[in-house]
């Protein structure tokens, strides 16, 4: 999973990043499932549905962007369509920040910005409604992984 900011973490944060990795990361790791050749070959797909289907370990990995981000001023989380719809709002919701759903192309009603991008295996375009971020509004990306980085990068510009 993925959360991006442009901020450097807090001290605090700084400190227990210098200690053990966090017990949770194993059990997150290991419920996300490795599909080889899907779905083309040669692409290692990380499918995180296996995560979904167990609770405690769905919510350790929630939980673990909530106590990152809490109390760090964060207007907004910006969800990357489809998985980051997963976990974007339930992470938004607990730091009580916005959520902004950033679609397809030609799936919101309202005027958009769009950004295009190139994929492992293809390229797509990202769109977000006029007004969801505002200026000033201290945003964070919300998705469940990162391969070239194209969509990340898309998102960025998209809220820049
Ligand atoms: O770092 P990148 O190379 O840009 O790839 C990462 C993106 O690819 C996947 O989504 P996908 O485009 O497969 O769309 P989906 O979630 O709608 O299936 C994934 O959920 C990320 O959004
Ligand atoms: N390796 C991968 N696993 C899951 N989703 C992806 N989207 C792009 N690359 C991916």
């Amino acid at each position: 999973m993925v959360a991006v900011d442009e901020a450097p973490p807090p001290a605090a944060a700084k400190e227990k990043d210098r200690g053990a990795a966090d017990p949770r990361l194993q059990g997150i790791s290991d419920a996300i499932r490795v599909v080889p050749h899907f779905p083309k070959p040669g692409i290692m797909f990380n499918d995180i549905t296996p995560l979904l289907l167990r609770p405690a370990v769905f919510k350790d990995a929630v939980d673990m962007f909530v106590e990152r981000y809490r109390g760090m001023g964060i207007a907004a989380v910006a969800g990357i369509e489809a998985r980051g719809f997963i976990f974007g709002p339930a992470i938004a919701l607990a730091i009580g920040a916005k959520f902004i759903p950033l679609r397809k192309p030609k799936k919101l009603p309202g005027d958009v910005f769009s950004e295009s991008y190139v994929l492992e295996y293809g390229t797509d375009c990202l769109e977000m409604h006029v007004g969801a971020i505002e200026p000033g509004d201290r945003a964070v990306v919300v998705d469940d992984l990162v391969a070239t980085g194209g969509t990340l990068s898309a998102a960025i510009r998209l809220l820049g």
